[in-house]
C-alpha cells in the first residue's frame, strides 16, 4: 500500500514465547483502527512494534509504504516526526503549563537553540497560538496557563493528546491515550481531534489512525 500502515504477519517473541503471532492488518489515510483485548494479550507489544522498539521475529511493518524496520537511524528519525505517539506515561513537564507542554509538541521540528530559546522565552506568537488551539480541541482551552501539575489526570492525559495534534502527525499510535479520562470527554476529544471514523471513535485501547 503506497500510504498508511500495514503489517504482515508480524511476530515477536521474548525469550522464546510469542507475544505477538501472525499479526496481519492495514489502515489507511483517514482510519482509524482500535486494538481491544485482555490482559497481556499483546496490545503493548503491538505498539512497540509499531515504533520499532521491539526486535520483530517475523514479518514487516510498512509506514507509508516503506518497511520501518529496514530504516536507517537518519530515515527513522525523519519518519518518528510524522509519527506522533501516546504512551501510557504522558512525559509532561510538571512544572511548565499546559500550553507550553502542548508546544513542546513542536520541539523535534525546532533546533536545539530554538528550543533552548522557547523554554525560557516561551513559544511565538504562531507556536502559541497552535498550542492553545490544540488545547481548545481537547477540551481544555481555559487551561493553557495552568500548571500542568495542578491539573487531574485525565487533564493531564489530554495536554499530551494535545501535544501530539500540535506535531500535526502524518500517523498517530496510542497506547491507551484516554485511560485517565471519562467516556463523555474522550468521545468529545476524539471527535474533535481524531479522524471521525466509527472505529477511531471507539477506540479507548490501543488505537492507531492515519491521515
Ligand atoms: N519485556 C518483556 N519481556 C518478557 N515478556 C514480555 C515483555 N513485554 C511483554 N511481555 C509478555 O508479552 C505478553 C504481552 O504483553 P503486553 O504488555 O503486550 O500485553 P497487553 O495486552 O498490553 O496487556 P495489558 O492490557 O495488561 O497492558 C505478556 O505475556 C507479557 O508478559
Amino acid at each position: 500500500m503506497g500510504r498508511g500502515l500495514s503489517l504482515e504477519n508480524v511476530g515477536v517473541r521474548f525469550g522464546g514465547r510469542a507475544a505477538l503471532d501472525g499479526v496481519t492488518l492495514s489502515v489507511r489515510p483517514g482510519e482509524g483502527l482500535a486494538v481491544i483485548g485482555a490482559s497481556g494479550a499483546g496490545k503493548s507489544t503491538l505498539f512497540r512494534a509499531l515504533t520499532r522498539s521491539v526486535p520483530l521475529h517475523s514479518g514487516t511493518v510498512a509506514v507509508g509504504g516503506r518497511d520501518l524496520y529496514s530504516l536507517s537511524g537518519r530515515e527513522l528519525g525523519a519518519e518518528r516526526r510524522r509519527v506522533g505517539t501516546i504512551h501510557q506515561a504522558y512525559n509532561l513537564v510538571p512544572q511548565l503549563s499546559a500550553g507550553l507542554n502542548a508546544a513542546l509538541g513542536e520541539v523535534g521540528a525546532l533546533g536545539r537553540s530554538a528550543t533552548m530559546r522557547m523554554l525560557i522565552l516561551g513559544p511565538d506568537a504562531e507556536l502559541a497560538r497552535k498550542a492553545s488551539g490544540a488545547l481548545e480541541r481537547v477540551g481544555l482551552g481555559d487551561r493553557v496557563r495552568a500548571r500542568t501539575a495542578d491539573l487531574s489526570g485525565g487533564q493531564q492525559q489530554r495536554v499530551a493528546v494535545a501535544r501530539l495534534l500540535v506535531q500535526e502527525p502524518g500517523l498517530i499510535l496510542a497506547d491507551e491515550p484516554f485511560a485517565a479520562v471519562d467516556p463523555v470527554t474522550s468521545e468529545r476529544v476524539m471527535g474533535r481531534s481524531w479522524s471521525s471514523t466509527a472505529a477511531a471513535r471507539r477506540c479507548s485501547s490501543t488505537c492507531t489512525t492515519s491521515r
